[in-house]
């Protein structure tokens, strides 16, 4: 059995994906603050809606996706259970293995960092194991993260890193697209063509930089034309310090996951 304890956005987006990959209902329960939100996820996936302490005693995987700012709370609330054969997976940003085994005692834990593509089964997932977490428990977390994307193992010390990398890296991209569909419109072109065309070209873009092998500075060059358009806009944004920027942005991340395990 495994139990999602908070189930929000991310909780729902793992527990749809587990039922894409074939587990049962029956074998996930879930759990969540507000009674309305409970009943309407009973209803989308027919898994069993119960309270956080008795859903962590019945299952053998323990999945936390609570805002960072609410674990210590949900860690209060399943202490007293006996969790020393289970396996926790913690998805929050910022919390570390520490934490958790400061709270709930000498217990497996395997922080996750994943991101919202596991909507799509194309997630990243970036996993480390705390003091106690076996190998066998990490084989247990590849198992259920690698049917919904990529899994891979990193120190515990890079999860800041990860989290700011492509834990919230989905969000850039939106952003990116954004801004490109906001010049498309200053240009003339109609809302929905603008945005059609700038999907589609990250999309191609995104799948040639994972199949094709090739360096992200040689795929950008191969579209460069000497005199070209391309020079043209990298030019604006090289004057506008656009990497400087996503250097600033990006370790402001870091640092923010950094600070969530003290709850500001
Ligand atoms: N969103 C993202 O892209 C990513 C998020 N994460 C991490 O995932 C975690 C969840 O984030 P996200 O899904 O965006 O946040 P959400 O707020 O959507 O989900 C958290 C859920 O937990 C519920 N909750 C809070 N406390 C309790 C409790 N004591 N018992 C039961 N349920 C509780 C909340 O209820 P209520 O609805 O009432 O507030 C909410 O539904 C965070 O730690 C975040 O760092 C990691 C990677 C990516
Ligand atoms: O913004 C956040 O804090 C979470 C963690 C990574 C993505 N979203």
């Amino acid at each position: 059995m495994i139990a999602i304890l908070g189930t929000g956005k991310m909780g729902e987006a793992l527990l749809s994906g587990l039922l894409r990959a074939g587990r049962s209902p029956d074998e996930i329960v879930a759990t969540a603050r507000r009674p309305e939100r409970a009943e309407a996820l009973r209803k989308r996936y027919g898994v069993r809606m119960l309270g956080n302490a008795e859903a962590a005693r019945e299952a053998e995987t323990i999945i936390l996706a609570v805002k960072p700012q609410d674990m210590d709370r949900l860690l209060s609330e399943i202490a007293s259970c006996d969790l020393a054969d289970k396996l926790v997976i913690s998805v929050a940003a910022g919390i570390t293995t520490a934490f958790i085994q400061a709270r709930l005692g000498e217990v497996p834990v395997v922080r996750v960092m994943s991101n919202t593509p596991v909507l799509v089964d194309e997630a990243m997932s970036v996993i480390s194991p705390g003091a106690h977490a076996t190998e066998e428990h990490l084989k247990r977390t590849e198992e259920l993260l690698s049917p919904v994307g990529k899994v891979v193992r990193i120190p515990e010390s890079l999860q800041d890193a990860a989290t700011a990398l492509s834990g919230s890296g989905p969000a850039y991209f939106f952003y990116l697209v954004e801004a490109m569909v906001d010049a498309g419109i200053l240009l003339g072109m109609p809302r929905a063509a603008a945005l059609e065309m700038v999907t589609q070209a990250m999309v191609g873009a995104a799948i040639m930089l994972r199949d094709s092998g090739e360096h992200p500075v040689s795929l950008r060059e191969a579209v460069t034309s000497p005199g070209g358009t391309t020079i043209a806009a990298i030019a604006e944004l090289e004057r506008h310090r656009v990497r400087a920027a996503f250097l600033d942005a990006i370790e402001a991340a870091c640092n923010r996951s950094r600070e969530l395990a003290s709850g500001r």
